[in-house]
């Protein structure tokens, strides 16, 4: 079945603040959407890697992969207002059938193991999302006020989500709400369930130079 890897990187990172944008931030000399895409790659060297960047910024990548002899094949599609419109762009360039898993460009540290399991889960369960345990307590504000909620209830979401083509294509049909903070609630916006799995806790999203910092340690300590 042919696997595509849609990067998005479409952002402006408001919230790291930074002038150059998060994803060619260097992490251990190399930037972190290189370090992301590898992450794919090594996987499999076969599938199919689509990454969305804003068209301001593609000249830029282009020099970048030029200066750190990035060879990866990759289709670039242009960046939209949203994440949503971001990932509607890229899935322009998915023209055959098979699974396509829908990654932040700024989540370099995925395991192997579990871009493995999504994929593989998903070509029998078409709709699949890492997610990892609330670790701390979690208050639910209501009115004025606020309360514990049971953490038991919830899970966090990660990236890659991997669906069916077919499936996804026919979500990203659907008017942007902005509901839509991932792809799972697009493709639950249709009647579909999706599956869990369980993520790995060194996917962080970079987002803020809090997660620079967690992120150069992490490059230190593991071995991903
Ligand atoms: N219009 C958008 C918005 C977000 N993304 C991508 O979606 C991922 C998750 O978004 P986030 O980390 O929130 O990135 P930004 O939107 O860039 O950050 P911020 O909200 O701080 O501006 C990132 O890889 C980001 O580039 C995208 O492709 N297109
Ligand atoms: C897709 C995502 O990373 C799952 O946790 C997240 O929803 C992206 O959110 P953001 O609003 O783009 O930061």
């Amino acid at each position: 079945m042919v696997q595509y890897a849609l990067i998005v990187a479409g952002g402006k990172g408001l919230r790291m603040g930074c002038e150059l944008p998060k994803q060619f931030l260097p992490i251990g000399g190399k930037p972190v959407l290189m370090r992301t895409i590898e992450a794919f790659y090594a996987y499999n060297a076969e599938i199919r890697i689509i990454l969305v960047l804003p068209y301001s910024q593609q000249a830029y990548w282009n020099e970048l992969c030029r200066k750190h002899h990035f060879s990866i094949p990759h289709h670039i599609a242009n960046g939209g207002e949203t994440r949503f419109h971001s990932v509607k762009n890229g899935l322009a360039f998915v023209t055959t059938p098979g699974l396509v898993g829908v990654h932040d460009g700024v989540r370099p540290f995925v395991a192997r193991e579990v871009i493995a399991r999504c994929y593989s889960l998903a070509a029998e369960k078409q709709a699949v999302v890492p997610v990892t345990d609330v670790v701390e307590t979690v208050r639910h504000l209501v009115g004025e006020g606020s309360e514990t909620v049971s953490r038991d209830e919830y899970k966090l979401v990660q990236t890659p989500q991997v669906f069916d083509a077919d499936l996804l294509k026919q979500a990203y049909g659907q008017p942007y709400t902005s509901h839509f903070t991932d792809d799972a609630s697009v493709v639950e916006a249709l009647g579909k369930s999706v599956y869990l799995t369980e993520g790995n806790r060194e996917n962080i999203k970079i987002t803020t130079p809090f997660d620079l910092k967690i992120a150069t340690a992490l490059l230190e300590s593991c071995s991903i």
